[in-house]
């Protein structure tokens, strides 16, 4: 465990500013912090503290950490909108390894909510610094991940074996590719195309780990919680069909609406005990992006007590979105035949305010950023009747957004 926490009460002040773009506002490419969706969200710099944890109790030590930080502020929000006053951004592993789950509490946030902008500054305000400019990647080569694609074929040629043998009924298997630029990698240059091209999804950046996700884990707001499920996927020219016919298909594909019925159950499951309500779409729609369309139920619920964010992450995580039905077979099995280390790849990412109140996506679309290293992560779920060849092509098509981010592919 690492923790920084500084010895006096800090100030922390939110109030009205005018701005565009939030992205534009991130001064520097090193500790950019981003959760933005159709213009509003929040984007934060200059870190103020950090606290990492890695195992199986990260939950609930984040949440006790949040918790003593925020008690000894000083606070003055003029605001007072979800994200307003103390925030931290928060991206956690996917598996209770070694790998670490890490909070960071920035010097500055900046945040859009509707028609309102606000600026929150922790422990004073910073000395204004010149922004440097955004760089584009320059000369971007692939190479293998620690599981290459021949590699990710048999992985998922093994379970789909071990799921006909009945060991498991859905396991969601991923692969890594590896992008090197020339120069260190400008997290800026990828939110701006990412938020760009797929302004339906949260484009994020936490601690390096940098894309867009259509799905949301949990939001909660107050006493209520909500959650965008997706489970199931076709992408332009899987099948041989015209545009307009992808979502028809998708809807009426059996192995499709099977993973999207595990996955959506498994959330569901999850949830109901922290409840009093709890409404579940009876069938799935059809989320529709450039590059991929997904089967997508939006789950909400009433809140039965004064349950944390942590809390419910720790119930919810992992879904058989990212994981695998049942969950206790799956996990330990998505490490073995992987044979990878996910990192913070497919775990919670988001923010957590002063109240508890947050957003956690699920960190799909992304890559971990290291100097001028890019680790691009993408996974299918495998059922039964998988084709491996088909999920291989599946995991491609997941892997364009961030891909063409970090080429700049459509840009100037
Ligand atoms: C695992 C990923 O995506 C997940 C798997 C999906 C599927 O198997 O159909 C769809 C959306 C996500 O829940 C990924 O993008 O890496």
């Amino acid at each position: 465990m690492a923790t920084t926490i500084p010895a006096v009460q800090l100030s922390v002040r939110t109030r009205p500013v005018r701005v565009n773009h939030l992205l534009d506002q991130l001064p520097a490419p090193d500790g950019a912090l981003a959760w933005v969706r159709e213009g509003d969200g929040l984007v934060g710099w200059g870190e103020l503290a950090r606290f990492e944890i890695s195992g199986p109790d990260r939950f609930a030590e984040a949440e006790r950490w949040w918790r003593e930080f925020v008690a000894d502020l000083d606070v003055r929000d003029d605001v007072g909108l979800p994200g307003t006053g103390p925030v931290a951004f928060v991206s956690m592993s996917f598996a209770d390894g070694p790998s670490p789950s890490v909070l960071v509490v920035p010097r500055v946030v900046v945040g859009r909510r509707g028609g309102t902008c606000w600026i929150t500054e922790l422990g004073g305000a910073l000395e204004p610094t010149t922004p440097l400019p955004v760089r584009r990647p320059v000369d971007v080569r692939y190479t293998d991940g620690e599981l290459s694609v021949s590699g990710y074929r048999a992985a998922v040629r093994t379970a789909v074996r071990r799921m006909r043998a009945g060991e498991l009924a859905k396991i969601v298997l991923a692969h890594d590719l590896v992008a090197t630029a020339a120069e260190p990698i400008d997290p800026r240059f990828l939110l701006s195309g990412l938020a760009a091209k797929y302004p339906s999804c949260w484009a994020y950046a936490v601690d390096g780990l940098v894309g867009a996700t259509p799905e949301l884990l949990l939001r909660k707001t107050g006493a209520t919680v909500t959650s965008r499920l997706l489970a199931g996927t076709i992408w332009p020219g899987s099948a041989g069909e015209a545009d307009h016919e992808l979502a028809a298909t998708l809807l009426g594909s059996a192995k499709d609406q099977r993973e999207h019925a595990y996955a959506i159950g498994s959330l569901a499951d999850a949830l109901r005990p922290f409840c009093s309500t709890l409404s579940v779409p009876a069938q799935p729609g059809v989320l529709r992006l450039p590059n991929v369309s997904h089967l997508v139920s939006d789950v909400s619920g009433r809140l039965a007590d004064d349950f944390s964010l942590f809390q419910l992450a720790e119930a919810v995580h992992p879904t058989a979105a990212v994981g695998g039905t049942p969950t206790n077979v799956a996990v330990p099995l998505i490490s073995e035949l992987e044979g990878m280390d996910r990192g913070r790849y497919a775990g919670p990412v988001g923010w957590i305010g002063g109240d508890g109140d947050g957003e956690f996506g699920v960190a799909l679309r992304c890559a971990q950023v290291t100097g001028p290293v890019a680790r691009l992560f993408a996974g299918c779920g495998v059922v039964a009747d998988s084709d491996p060849d088909r999920e291989v092509r599946e995991a491609e098509a997941k892997l364009v957004p961030i891909r063409q981010a970090l080429e700049g592919a459509d840009r100037a």
